[in-house]
């Protein structure tokens, strides 16, 4: 599900689960077990993340949450991704993400815990959890104003809509926008560039920028991992799901 290859002081690190390369339970752990084993890994300097397929990354693996029941279960889920987000954020070693196609709902949520993000200038970036009749749980809501501001990031997660790699630039949610051809080739001129550096003198990079969060960050994202526990419990979220898997149009009640 996450194929790994390491050359010239670089992690290569390719999401491979089709259709939608989702992070589903068992992506999240290899994910997870996959840092465990880079940060031991003294030779790596920098990491590149990119989806294989169609596009990036299409969220959390929404035909996974048709077997879960309780909030708690959700909440856990939520808890699940933003500590594996947490830590890609704090890690010890520099992450790229490199998103073409589309990073939507936790694609977008784990591309803004890394440290630089290049996309294509066609890629579509949002948070569509609203048009499920959920809302966002690996930190979106936390993360995705830190970097538009507040009017862009209310207009994105109440509408749902996405923005492309070009509108994502002007709004600071990624750094470059290329065309889809160069975007991997560019991604990794970079990766070599920083792969030159000093670890040592990269490692403290890494420690120092963190100092810039707030402790008020973890607050919001407790409140959103207990939201998001709470929101499953909705009529709007049953049908929001099932709507998705059946593609139609769902018919939310507000309740
Ligand atoms: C805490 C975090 C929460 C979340 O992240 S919730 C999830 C948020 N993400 C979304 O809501 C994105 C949903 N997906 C889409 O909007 C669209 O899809 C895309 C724009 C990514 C692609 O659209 P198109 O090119 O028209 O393809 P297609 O037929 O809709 O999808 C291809 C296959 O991919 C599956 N798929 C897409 N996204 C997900 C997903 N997030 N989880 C599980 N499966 C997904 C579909 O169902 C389908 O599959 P089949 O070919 O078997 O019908």
């Amino acid at each position: 599900m996450l194929s790994y290859e390491k050359t010239d002081h670089i992690a290569r690190l390719t999401l491979n689960n089709p259709p939608a390369n989702a992070l589903s339970s068992t992506m999240l752990n290899e994910l997870a077990d996959r840092l465990d084993k880079i940060e031991k890994d003294q030779t790596i300097k920098v990491v590149l993340i990119k989806g294989e397929g169609r596009f990036f990354c299409a969220g959390a693996d929404i035909k996974e949450f048709t077997a879960l029941q309780q909030a708690s279960d959700f909440e856990e889920l939520s808890k699940q991704g933003q500590r594996l987000f947490d830590r890609m954020e704090n890690f010890s070693v520099p992450i790229i993400a490199a998103i073409h196609g589309a990073a939507l709902g936790g694609g977008l949520e784990m591309a803004m815990a890394c440290h630089i993000r290049y996309a294509s200038e066609n890629a579509k970036l949002g948070l569509p959890e609203m048009n499920l009749g959920i809302i966002p749980g690996f930190a979106g809501s936390q993360r995705l104003p830190r970097y538009v501001g507040n009017a862009k990031a209310y207009e994105m997660i109440l509408s749902g809509a996405p923005i492309s790699g070009k509108e994502a630039v002007a709004f600071g949610l990624v750094n470059k926008a290329l065309t889809e051809d160069v975007l991997f080739s560019e991604a990794e001129k970079l990766a070599s560039m920083i792969a030159e550096k000093s670890k040592p003198a990269i490692q403290r990079i890494m420690q120092l920028i963190p100092y810039a969060n707030t402790t008020a960050f973890a607050d919001g994202s407790n409140a959103e991992a207990k939201a998001f526990g709470e929101i499953f419990g909705s009529d709007d979220a049953t049908e929001g799901i099932q709507a998705f898997l059946e593609k139609r149009k769902p018919i939310f009640t507000d309740k």
